[in-house]
């Protein structure tokens, strides 16, 4: 028996890299060899038809991907042996599936319908997550009327949601994609740096006694936001010059943590609640998203709810031949495991969702960012890969070159949306068909390339026919939507969380921790202090005492 063979099963599971279905995907690769998409779409000209999907709105092609109908069988059989549907249960019935915390994992319930039944520890919790989006929506609804007035008096044109990683990404990105049904007249801005930089352009034009402040931290306690929000309240109260009782109309609070508001000098009746079952960069759509809610109103912040429990249900109940997220994370354990792909790019092709990969990167890279397995033992093959990824038209015109024609296999979800937004000015929808243009031809490009045959008989001179080659087979997933609603957002999030989950539960890693986060922000709070005063740098490494002592030489300490 090898090393490897001894090493323990997680949940006495057999390790993935030693079951007979990873063998078989090994084998199936091999036999595979430099298959190319040409030769599979020369193969079945049914491809384009057979290999979509489709989940309430969106339209989802998988043909450019580099599998044949046994690659899917067999990634299905990974899937049935992982037990993925038993975890996926589990996650639903409200079990403590993030073991390393000892948390139930229920994102899904802070959408699920108000007669919905989902317990944790023997309790509904669907009643209180109502009765939040309630208090939310009498809240939002009296910010957007004018009635909630500052301490002065004066109606609140701006909101400035302070909260970083999961408590700013989620309301950011959607403040964006949704900027079309924003209301016009109040303004939502989103500050997460430590920088003071950041508080200080966000607030640098505005009127104290028209700013709410929303301070969104989970766990009332990350630095960032206590920091950032003590200077906004300090910056609040000189600029009304009142005393700390106006704070209560300028400061409400979204967090799971009530002593810690309360500490902070919030009144906890201006609480918004959640749960220590909802992760972070699983949060936007509690109380976390409560800037979003003032900004888009309450009808449709329920309607991207209900966009998000269509997709909850399609992966609770589609069969695993149409199940989206399912096909979507088999694919990313296919490409890493198989093809050694590092990174996988997500490109929308609308503007607005530019905000919508570095969500997805939380999302993604905290969740099955990890090297070992549920048990703890190091796992032996690929994990979550470098999601990045920007617009894509402006993503063509800077680094689409490597993904056509460098070295690394980059698989690529493309976004698009058949409709230009509602509002958008009548000269400008034209422009939409050439975006759609753009989006259509270069999955193409990527797919399919251009042969050095197809170069030369451009007539280009033999030397700069490798210049010009476009070896292609590079894979790629296609989202097609009708338009950007606040159901379709709803939809697409849910789709990467549910696809998330499906490649954490086949690795066997809990995607729902993140104690990769922890050590720099133990040893930042050590280091601060050495900063301001020079003594312990010798506690320090070389490199950190030599850098620490330059900075306090640049700030002639
Ligand atoms: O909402 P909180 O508790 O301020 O945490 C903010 C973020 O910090 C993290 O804990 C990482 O440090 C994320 O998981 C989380 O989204």
């Amino acid at each position: 028996m090898s090393e490897l063979d001894a090493r323990p099963g997680a949940n006495g599971r057999t390790p993935l890299d030693r079951t007979p279905e990873w063998a078989a995907l090994g084998k199936h690769r091999s036999e595979l060899g430099e298959l190319h998409l040409r030769e599979l779409f020369a193969a079945d000209p049914e491809r384009g038809r057979r290999y979509t999907l489709q989940v309430g709105d969106l339209h989802v092609d998988y043909a450019k991907h580099l599998v044949t109908d046994r690659t899917l069988d067999l990634l299905r059989a990974l899937a049935e042996a992982t037990d993925v549907a038993g975890l996926r249960d589990a996650m639903f019935r409200g079990e403590k599936i993030n073991t390393t915390e000892d948390r139930a994992v229920l994102h899904t319930a802070l959408r699920a319908p108000r007669d919905a039944v989902i317990e944790v520890d023997g309790e509904n919790v669907v009643p209180a997550v109502h009765a939040v989006l309630d208090k939310m929506g009498v809240f939002a609804e009296k910010v957007r009327s004018g009635e909630w007035t500052g301490h002065t008096g004066k109606r609140i044109r701006t909101v400035v949601n302070i909260g970083i990683g999961g408590s700013d990404l989620g309301p950011a990105m959607a403040y964006e994609v949704l900027r079309s049904y924003t209301a016009r007249d109040l303004d939502v801005r989103f500050v997460s740096n430590v920088d003071g930089a950041d508080l200080h352009e966000a607030v640098r034009d505005l009127d104290a006694a028209e700013t709410l402040f929303i301070v969104a931290s989970k766990t009332f306690t990350t630095i960032e936001t206590i920091t950032n929000a003590t200077s906004a309240r300090d910056w609040l109260l000189t600029g009304l010059r009142a005393g700390t009782d106006a704070v209560a109309k300028h400061f409400v609070a979204l967090s799971t943590n009530a002593e810690g508001v309360a500490d902070f000098g919030i009144d906890v009746a201006n609480m918004f609640e959640f749960w220590d079952w909802v992760g972070g960069r699983y949060s936007y759509d509690s109380a976390i998203g409560l800037s979003l809610m003032i900004a888009i109103g309450p009808e449709q912040f329920r309607e991207m709810l209900d966009g998000f429990h269509l997709v909850d249900e399609h992966f609770r109940t589609a069969p695993p031949e149409q199940n989206v997220p399912l096909l979507l994370g088999l694919l990313g354990v296919w490409y890493g495991a198989f093809f050694d792909a590092q990174a996988h790019a997500v490109l929308p092709y609308s503007h607005y969702l530019s905000k919508f990969t570095a969500y997805l990167q939380q999302l993604d890279m905290e969740s099955n960012g990890k090297s070992v397995d549920r048990d703890g033992n190091p796992v032996g093959w690929q994990t979550g890969p470098v999601v990045w990824g920007t617009p894509g038209t402006n993503g063509q015109h800077a680094y689409y070159q490597l993904l056509h024609q460098g070295t690394k296999v980059i698989p690529a979800d493309f976004i698009g949306f058949a409709e230009p937004v509602a509002d958008l000015l009548p000269g400008l929808v034209a422009q939409h068909d050439l975006l759609l243009a753009n989006f259509f031809a270069q999955t193409q490009a990527l797919a399919f390339g251009k042969t050095p045959e197809e170069v030369a008989a451009e007539g280009v001179p033999a030397e700069l026919v490798p210049h010009k080659t476009f070896k292609g087979n590079h894979p790629t997933t296609t989202v097609l939507a009708g338009s950007l609603t606040p159901s379709v957002l709803g939809q697409l999030v849910a789709l990467y969380e549910h696809k998330v989950f499906v490649q954490g539960a086949i690795w066997n890693i809990d995607s729902f921790d993140q104690w990769g986060v922890e050590l720099g922000k133990v040893l930042a709070k050590r280091i601060e202090p050495v900063l301001l005063t020079g003594e312990g740098t010798e506690a320090l490494d070389s490199s950190t005492a030599e850098l620490v002592a330059r900075y306090r030489a640049l700030r002639g300490r």
